[in-house]
C-alpha cells in the first residue's frame, strides 16, 4: 500500500520509525546546482535525531570529495567521506575487488573525472581522451589512439561526450577480451525544470555500436551498490528507508534490498505513475523537504 506524506503527524511518524536515510542526490537533494527546498532544514532536523544519513548517487560524474564539496558550498555540513556511496566508487570497488583487474592494465573511460578520480584512489591508470596528447585526434588517424595496455572500458555520463570519444571507446570493446563496465542505466537525469540524457543513454550508444551488453552495471538499482554501502556501514534493514525520485533506479534499489522507500517529485517521476499505488514505493511526497515543512506550519 504506497501512502502519500501530507501531514505533520505522517511526517513524524516516518521520521520516527526509520533510523537511516539513504538519500539519492539528483532530483531529491538538488537538481543541477540548486538545494531543493527545506533539505538543508531536513537534514539538519534528522541530524539533531541521531539519524544515519547515506547519499547514494548513481551520478558518476563527480568523486565522492567532490560530493562534500558540492555539499559545503550549499550550505550542508558535517557530512564525512564514508556517508557518500556514487556510482563512480561502486565502479572503482568492483573493478578492484570484483574483477581484480590487474593494476599493469590501463582503464579507458568515458566518463568524467568522478570516475577517473575514484579509479585512480585504487591504483588504476586511467586513460580519456584528454590523456592523448602529440597526436592528431581524429577519426581518419584512429589507429594510433589506442592503448594496448587498456584491459578494461568503463562508460558513464559524460557532459564533454564527442563522436571520436565514441569511436575510440568502440574499438575497445570490439575486443570481447576487454570487459565493458557501466556505472549506471539512468537513461534521464533532472535538469533546470527539464531532463537530459544520464549515462545509461551513453551507455546504449556504446552497447548498440559494439553489439555488447555492459559486463556489469555498478549503480542502482545493481547490488555493487548496497555491497559498497555495506563496506562502511551495517544497516538494519527494518528501520532503513531509500528516499529517491526514479522508479527504475531508486525505488527498484530498495525493493531488491527489502527496504522501505519514499519517492519525492522534484526529479524524474509524476505523481500520476504512484498516486494508485506502485509495489515499491512505500511512501511518496511532493519533495523530501515536507519531512520538515510540514511540521513547520
Ligand atoms: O547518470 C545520470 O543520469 C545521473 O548522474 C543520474 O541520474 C543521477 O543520479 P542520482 O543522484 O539521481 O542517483
Ligand atoms: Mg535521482
Amino acid at each position: 500500500m504506497t501512502v502519500k506524506i501530507n501531514t505533520a503527524e505522517q511526517a513524524a511518524s516516518l521520521i520516527d520509525k526509520y533510523d537511516t536515510f539513504l538519500f539519492d542526490c539528483d532530483g531529491v537533494i538538488w537538481v543541477g546546482n540548486e538545494l531543493l527546498p527545506s533539505v538543508k532544514e531536513t537534514i539538519e532536523l534528522l541530524q539533531s535525531k541521531n539519524k544515519k544519513l547515506i547519499f547514494v548517487s548513481n551520478n558518476s560524474t563527480k568523486s565522492r570529495i567532490e560530493y562534500i564539496e558540492k555539499l559545503l558550498k550549499l550550505n550542508i555540513n558535517n557530512i564525512k567521506l564514508e556517508q557518500i556511496i556514487n556510482s563512480a566508487y561502486s565502479t572503482a570497488i568492483y573493478i578492484n575487488e570484483v574483477l581484480k583487474l590487474n593494476k599493469d592494465k590501463k582503464i579507458w573511460v568515458l566518463g568524467q573525472n568522478g570516475i577517473t578520480s575514484e579509479l585512480q584512489n585504487f591504483g588504476y591508470e586511467t586513460l580519456t581522451l584528454d590523456d592523448i596528447k602529440d597526436k592528431e585526434l581524429t577519426m581518419e588517424n584512429i589507429n594510433n589512439l589506442i592503448d594496448l595496455n587498456v584491459g578494461c572500458v568503463v562508460v558513464g555520463l559524460d557532459f564533454q561526450l564527442t563522436y571520436l570519444k565514441l569511436c575510440i571507446t568502440l574499438q575497445y570493446l570490439l575486443n570481447k577480451d576487454i570487459p565493458f563496465i557501466a556505472t549506471n542505466i539512468d537513461s534521464t537525469f533532472p535538469f533546470k525544470n527539464t531532463k537530459l540524457p544520464g549515462a545509461g543513454s551513453v551507455v546504449e550508444i556504446a552497447s548498440f555500436s559494439s553489439n555488447r551488453k555492459p559486463d556489469a552495471i555498478c549503480g542502482k538499482p545493481n547490488p555493487g551498490m548496497m555491497d559498497s554501502i555495506l563496506s562502511h556501514h551495517k544497516l538494519n534493514k527494518d528501520k532503513t528507508i531509500m528516499v529517491g525520485d526514479r522508479l527504475n533506479t531508486d525505488m527498484k534499489f530498495g525493493s531488491v534490498n527489502d527496504i522501505d522507500t519514499l519517492l519525492v517529485l522534484t526529479g524524474i517521476e509524476l505523481e500520476s505513475t504512484v498516486s494508485n499505488g506502485h509495489p515499491d514505493v512505500t511512501y511518496y511526497a511532493d519533495k523530501l523537504g515536507d519531512l520538515y515543512a510540514l511540521g513547520s506550519k
